[in-house]
């Protein structure tokens, strides 16, 4: 890992550094602005071209680039959490369970899962097309843009690549200049297992993903704040682009009377404090009884210690704030509140010990923005109604939290709120599940990823309906001139619904075909009679129930 917990840290110079290079292949950029600009402009269309080219849609390519992304992570591991342990003084260990790990299995999802995805699938059929072929073919968008987020680096950036890949995809991978160990592992590391053309890192700051914005992309994948989710949604609506948008906000998390509060704390200890609070669906604050209160502060100071031993400073599972302007802003944040535990700060370090604020005014600055860091408010409500009411009343949060052993409790917070997502009894873990969709709604984003709903997100299901030449006598009903004959067949057509009997009458009739074209000279012949006959008898016995 990078520098020591505890130890003397740099603050790095971020963005301008990696804004003073050259654009290549490596993805570093030029100096000035205007030439910049063209380097951009000309890198899009480098990868548009290898898109074009046809080679990252075969299902064989696909699983190689995949393939050759996991031996990049195998053989490359020790690098790679050398870089996030950089970025944010996180262990080995925690960056590989936190990192690693998910990409590794979403890898080996992706290969196992692909090709039953690729596939065409069938759809159902009405009486106007059932002689037809109808399918539905996942197919590749083009050119995907990936704005990546500094808390999770690696996972929050390589996941979303995963599945534009197997998508079939080229892809142009921006790493969040905050990060910037992991921006420059990643630009160094994906050219050497990847094709080269097909998808590549541009790093750079905020200059840089502005210029990125204004070329033209088929989908862009941001995670980050809700602020600058706003700015690359209005970019992509110049080119009428697609976006999902991982956007955060403050997640509540409600603990009921009934439960057990030692295990409950440990959990909320865990989700809020893992990476020093900088996780998007980290719980922002607590709402329960004010009787409670005591008792959860001192249950989470138990638990702080349990995990991080005396002096949490020099615990290698204890992370620190990314950068001194996150620091200080976090710090503003405790201005005026009634600290229970915690609030000791190092700037040197940009270490913030885990902390817990109690009797928190909803309306301070604290309440006010998402958190992001390892500060925990107690906001106390009378009950589960208020606590609902307090949800409802501002925007709606990427995740949710409720504790009780009251099920029918946990089901009611659940059907009266809105959230990205919920997990009942603990923190985080629906991130954990990829048949879940993971992402945000309203404020906290929209669209969502993870497993097959990132090669969704990364696809256009193209219906394909294929029609025969021949059979030209049915079309008739649908040329001009008009007639109320027409009309009564095409209401027939489309809007007759067979019940399960008459659907077993059909499956008769069609059996009774399948019979006779084995044993007649003239199937093709008979097979159209029988059906004529079964449609014309079925019509005028719905014609004359209308009637
Ligand atoms: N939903 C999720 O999956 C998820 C995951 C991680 C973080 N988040 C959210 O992200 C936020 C923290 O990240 P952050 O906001 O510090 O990220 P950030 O400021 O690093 O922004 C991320 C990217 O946006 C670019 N960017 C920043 N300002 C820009 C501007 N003005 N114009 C164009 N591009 C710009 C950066 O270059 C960077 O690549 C939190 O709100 C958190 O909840 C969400
Ligand atoms: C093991 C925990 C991973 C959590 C990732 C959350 C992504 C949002 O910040």
């Amino acid at each position: 890992m990078g520098t020591p917990p505890g130890g003397r840290r740099r603050e790095r110079r971020r963005g301008p550094h990696l804004r003073a290079s050259r654009l290549s292949r490596t993805g570093v950029l030029l100096p000035c602005s205007s030439l910049q600009d063209r380097a951009m402009e000309r890198e899009v269309q480098r990868v548009r071209q290898a898109f074009l080219s046809g080679r990252s849609r075969p299902l064989r390519f696909r699983l190689q680039q995949l393939e050759a992304l996991r031996r990049m992570v195998q053989e490359r591991e020790k690098d790679i959490l050398a870089a996030i342990g950089s970025d944010l003084c996180k262990s080995e260990l925690n960056a590989y369970t936190q990192e690693v790990i998910s990409v590794l299995g979403e890898i080996d999802f992706m290969l196992e899962n692909l090709p039953e995805w690729v596939t065409a699938k069938p759809v159902k059929k009405n009486l106007l097309t059932m002689l037809d072929e109808a399918y539905l073919q996942p197919q590749p968008l083009g050119v995907v843009l990936i704005i990546g987020a500094w808390n999770y680096p690696f996972v929050l950036t390589i996941q979303p690549l995963i599945g534009a890949i197997a998508a079939g995809n080229a892809v142009i991978i921006k790493p969040s200049e905050l990060s910037e160990n992991t921006a420059t592992i990643l630009a160094k590391l994906l050219p050497q297992y990847l094709d080269q053309d097909l998808y590549i890192v541009i790093n750079g700051g905020v200059e840089e993903t502005t210029e990125l914005l204004k070329q033209r992309f088929d989908h862009i994948l941001y995670t980050g704040n809700t602020a600058v989710g706003k700015i690359v949604m209005e970019a992509a609506a110049k080119h009428l682009t697609p976006v999902t948008l991982e956007l955060g906000g403050k997640s509540p998390c409600y603990i009921d009377k009934d439960c057990d509060l030692d295990i409950v704390c440990r959990r909320i200890t865990w989700g809020k404090y893992m990476n020093c609070g900088q996780t998007c669906i980290a719980p922002d604050y607590i709402l329960c009884e004010a009787s409670l209160q005591n008792q959860i502060v001192q249950k989470i100071k138990e638990t702080v210690k349990e995990f991080y031993g005396e002096n949490v400073k020099e615990s290698p599972d204890y992370e620190r704030i990314i950068n001194r302007r996150h620091f200080k802003r976090i710090l503003s944040l405790l201005e005026g509140q009634k600290i229970a535990f915690g609030g000791e700060t190092d700037e040197a370090t940009r270490y913030i010990a885990p902390t817990v604020l109690t009797d928190v005014d909803p309306k301070t600055k604290v309440m006010q923005e998402e958190i992001f860091g390892p500060v925990l408010p107690i906001v106390p409500v009378k009950n589960v109604d208020e606590a609902i009411n307090f949800i409802n009343e501002r925007e709606k949060p990427l995740a949710l939290y409720v504790f009780s052993h009251n099920h029918k409790l946990i089901k009611r917070m659940i059907d009266e709120t809105s959230s990205g997502g919920v997990t009942g009894n603990d923190v985080i873990m629906h991130f954990m599940l990829n048949s879940f969709p993971f992402g945000g709604v309203g404020s906290s984003g929209m669209g969502a990823y993870h497993g097959k709903h990132t090669f969704d997100t990364f696809s256009h299901q193209r219906p394909c309906l294929l029609k025969s030449l021949k059979r030209e006598g049915a079309n008739k009903l649908r040329y001009p001139p008009n007639s109320q004959s027409k009309v009564d067949w095409g209401k027939f057509f489309l809007l007759k619904r067979f019940n399960k009997e008459k659907l077993g009458l059909l499956l008769l009739t069609f059996l009774g075909i399948v019979a006779a074209v084995l044993v007649k000279k003239y199937q093709a012949v008979l097979r159209r009679k029988a059906l004529l006959i079964f449609l014309v008898v079925h019509r005028l016995r719905w014609s004359s129930k209308q009637r």
